[in-house]
């Protein structure tokens, strides 16, 4: 048995590293801190079935993710979405339609790092608080206590304010992670028991508390009812109400959906509120990833992209590559 690679974050960022990894024959091993995989591409399952309350769609620019997505779409673990799309500028709704091709997880947005991770060795509800090198090989603590290892190199996958401290042994890694600031994303779902009489499926938002608001059953393979919502604030609005409480939360995204929808919205029958504290990094970056290729530690995720699924998936590629080239240089030298 080879000695594995450890991954922190089972987001794609995490997973992407990983498959590619395990495609070239490396052997890793998996932490989240949550439950389950997908990080801010997971789905949150309730009363009124499964709903996106992170990302919402993604779009394949770049030649490689657009392959990737190609494959994902054969296998069903993503098809794409096509909403009727507005835009409310000055509390004015208005048809905005593009051609811009947009993607989905099948039947939830989580299905996708859920098939990505497969079998995979993982550990879940393991939160990782130190990642150190001993004599040759990495080790890292979880809050419990425990310690795990050893492993041949270490794969920080976090947001990046939860890798700054991860990164402690590579102090360059850590300040550029540092370096990076992060804004909050309050999201919102209301169900309602009868389909709002409106056309919009999606909705890119200014001059409100909301920047988007999508239909979920206009998305591929969704439970037909009830008519669930996803609203999201916009950033300014999330860091100004960070503490607010989700009750409240959910009272003024309701009250900022209502005038904007432009139809009777009754009360909704379940209402749930997520307040994702590092939901995307104020400014995109393009490190692609984080490496210190002679100690054997590397960091990905969308802050060394574009802040994006797109991104997260192909810093998660540019961190095995990097790894990879460096053990072909070793075995060389
Ligand atoms: C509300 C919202 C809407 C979005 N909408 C879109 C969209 O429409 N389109 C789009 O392209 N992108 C969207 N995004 C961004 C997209 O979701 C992210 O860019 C992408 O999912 C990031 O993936 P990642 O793997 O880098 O990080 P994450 O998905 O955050 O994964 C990191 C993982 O690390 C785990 N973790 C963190 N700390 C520790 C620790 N100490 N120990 C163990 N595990 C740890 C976390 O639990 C998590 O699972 C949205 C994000 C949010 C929050
Ligand atoms: N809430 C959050 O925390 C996050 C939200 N994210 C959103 O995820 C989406 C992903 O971006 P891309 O993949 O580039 O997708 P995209 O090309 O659909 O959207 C990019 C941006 O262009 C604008 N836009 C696109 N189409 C239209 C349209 N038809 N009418 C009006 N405006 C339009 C809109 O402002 C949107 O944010 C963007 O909307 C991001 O704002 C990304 C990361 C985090």
């Amino acid at each position: 048995m080879s000695i594995p690679i450890a991954i922190i974050g089972t987001g794609i960022a995490g997973l992407s590293a990983a498959q590619a990894l395990v495609e070239a024959g490396l052997d890793v091993q998996l932490f989240d801190k949550s439950r389950g995989s997908g990080g801010r591409m997971a789905s949150k399952r309730s009363e009124s079935g499964s709903l996106d309350l992170g990302a919402q769609y993604f779009t394949a620019r770049d030649r490689r993710f657009a392959e990737a997505v190609q494959q994902w779409r054969a296998r069903g673990w993503a098809a794409e979405w096509t909403p009727a799309l507005y835009h409310a500028r000055e509390g004015r709704l208005s048809p905005s339609p593009d051609e811009q091709v947009r993607w989905v997880g099948t039947p939830r947005m989580s299905s996708i790092t859920r098939a990505m991770l497969g079998a995979l060795p993982v550990q879940f509800s393991c939160r990782i608080t130190e990642v150190f090198r001993g004599d040759q090989h990495w080790h890292l603590q979880d809050a419990d206590g425990n310690s795990h290892g050893p492993f041949s190199h270490a794969i920080v996958a976090t947001p990046a304010p939860q890798a700054t401290n991860l990164l402690a042994a590579a102090p360059k890694l850590a300040s550029v992670a540092a370096s990076v600031t992060m804004e909050p994303t309050w999201s919102v779902a209301l169900s309602f028991a009868e389909p709002l009489d409106t056309p919009v499926e999606g909705c890119f938002a200014q001059d409100s508390p909301l920047d988007w608001l999508a239909r979920t059953q206009s998305k591929p393979g969704r439970a037909p009812s009830p008519d669930s919502w996803v609203l999201h604030a916009s950033s300014e609005w999330s860091r100004h109400n960070l503490d607010l409480s989700k009750e409240c939360v959910i009272e003024a995204l309701h009250g900022a959906f209502a005038e904007m929808i432009g139809c009777a919205v009754p009360p909704p029958v379940e209402s749930i509120a997520h307040r994702w504290l590092y939901a995307r990094p104020a400014t995109a970056h393009q490190w692609g990833a984080l490496s210190d290729g002679d100690l054997g530690l590397y960091a990905c995720g969308d802050w060394c992209s574009s802040g994006r699924v797109e991104g997260a998936w192909l810093s998660g590629q540019e961190t095995a590559k990097r790894l990879q080239a460096h053990i072909a240089n070793h075995a060389w030298n």
